[in-house]
Order: C-alpha cells, then sequence, then structure tokens
C-alpha cells in the first residue's frame, strides 16, 4: 500500500460547554500565532453567525478566513454525527487559502459530552472555565477524559468565584490519567505562550505523522425534549 503524506493543515476542534471562552481562546490563538502561520477559523452556531461576527469585529485575521456554519440543531451533531457542512467548509478554507497551517474549528457551546468527530478534526481542546465550577474537573466524560489537550480557563476569574484554578488543574490531570491539562487564561501571557506552543507541537507532530487523530468517545445517550422548540432523543452511538 502506498504511504500517505500527512495533510499539511492541522485542523484544530475547539470544544466545551456554553460561555467557557472558546471563540476569545480562538481569538488569542490567532493573534498570537497569526505572524507565523496561515490561520482559519469555522464557527458552529445553532441560529446565528454570533461567533463568527465576533472573531471579525476582534480583528484577528482577514474577514474572509473566518467562516460561519448555522448547525439549526444540537450542536453536537454538526461536529460529530452530520459533519458535512464542517467538512465542506473546511475543504473550502484549505483550498481557498493554501497552503494553510491550521484551521480552529470551533463547536458551539454544548454539554460536557460533545466532541468532535475524528473524521472532521486532527486533534481538539477541551474547555472548561474556573466559572463554571471548581467540581466540573472531577465530572468526566470524553471531552474531558480524552481530549488532545483540557484547558482551564479563565483562571484570573478563580479569586472572585472562590475556586482555585490549581485544584482544578490537579483534579483533571487524575481525570485524564496524566494527559495534558493547561491552565491559561488570555491576560495571563505566560499560559498563552503554553497554549501556543501546544499548538505548535501538535502541528509538528501532525506532519511528520507521529500524531494520530483519536476519538475521544461518543457522548452519552440522551433527550432534547425541552429544547429548541423539538424533542428529539441521540443514543449515543451517533444514531440520534
Ligand atoms: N477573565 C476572563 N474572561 C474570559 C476569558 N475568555 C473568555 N472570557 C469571557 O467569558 C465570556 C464567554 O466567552 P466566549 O469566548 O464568548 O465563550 P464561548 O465558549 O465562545 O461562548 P459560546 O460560543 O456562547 O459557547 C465572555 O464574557 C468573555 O469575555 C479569559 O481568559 N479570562
Amino acid at each position: 500500500m502506498p504511504e500517505t503524506t500527512p495533510r499539511p493543515t492541522l485542523r484544530l476542534g475547539i470544544a466545551g460547554p456554553v460561555g467557557t471562552g472558546k471563540s476569545s481562546l480562538i481569538a488569542t490563538l490567532c493573534r498570537a500565532l497569526a505572524p507565523e502561520l496561515s490561520i482559519a477559523v469555522v464557527t458552529n452556531d445553532i441560529y446565528t453567525d454570533e461567533d463568527a461576527r465576533f472573531l471579525r469585529a476582534a480583528g484577528v485575521l482577514a474577514d474572509e478566513r473566518i467562516h460561519a456554519v448555522e448547525t439549526g440543531a444540537c450542536p453536537h451533531t454538526a461536529i460529530r454525527d452530520d459533519i458535512t457542512a464542517n467538512l465542506d467548509a473546511v475543504e473550502d478554507m484549505e483550498s481557498r487559502f493554501a497552503p494553510l497551517d491550521l484551521v480552529l474549528v470551533e463547536s458551539g457551546g454544548d454539554n460536557l459530552t460533545a466532541t468532535f468527530s475524528p473524521a472532521l478534526i486532527d486533534a481538539q481542546i477541551f474547555c472548561l472555565d474556573v466559572a463554571g465550577g471548581g467540581d466540573v474537573a472531577r465530572k468526566g466524560g470524553p471531552g474531558i477524559a480524552n481530549a488532545d489537550l483540557l484547558l482551564v480557563n479563565k483562571t484570573r476569574l478563580g479569586p472572585h468565584v472562590g475556586v482555585d484554578p490549581q485544584s482544578m488543574v490537579a483534579d483533571a490531570t487524575v481525570a485524564r490519567s496524566g494527559g495534558p491539562v493547561l491552565a491559561h487564561d488570555r491576560d495571563d501571557a505566560d499560559s498563552v505562550a503554553a497554549v501556543c506552543d501546544w499548538v505548535r507541537a501538535t502541528l509538528r507532530a501532525h506532519r511528520t505523522g507521529a500524531h494520530v487523530p483519536q476519538d475521544p468517545g461518543p457522548m452519552a445517550p440522551h433527550s432534547h425534549d425541552h429544547e429548541h422548540g423539538h424533542g428529539h432523543q441521540h443514543d449515543g452511538a451517533g444514531r440520534g
């Protein structure tokens, strides 16, 4: 069988519950890495292009490098079960701006168990934030346990919400059996540098073939009987 050369572009997913700082993290990464890497962004919102508008307003990339996918339904469906719209958007960005180094795909804010399909992305960051409560990291779930990187975000809010970010990092490290965890706040330059270093290292590993996309695992079975004016169930195996 002929050897395949890895795609030069790293497709990096950013997932995590609503409001944990995914868009802000993408803005921070673009600001820090755009001088050295060619970057595009795909955002996912249920009904709007709010996240894309936020990023365009932040002026971190040329407007045309930011594409909004309106999922129209549960955000996890568009990043895991039917990834067509996202895959089309990512491939379109890769061909329009070739050669791209990095495509950042932001999940819509969802619950703790939403993760990206490895058919869509090469690596994923799962975002928690200290304001969501110090015990969240102990709750586990596929994103917390198995994402390529777990970010404990908004650490500077810790003293204001009575949460010690370092204990959250320690809990998360146990929940991940030692897998990488970084504490981050967009206003803490050292933490921004650490996340950028992780992205650079992951890009290098992707290009050499040393990084292999992992599936964190399906989300737990759940239903949306009371959400968005429609009711349905997901069985957790992509058959929702
Ligand atoms: N202190 C602090 N606040 C932050 C940080 N990152 C984001 N925020 C704030 O947290 C709120 C949510 O940030 P977003 O980046 O919109 O979060 P999100 O996860 O993209 O939100 P959804 O797309 O709605 O799920 C905003 O008020 C941000 O200003 C951070 O590093 N430090």
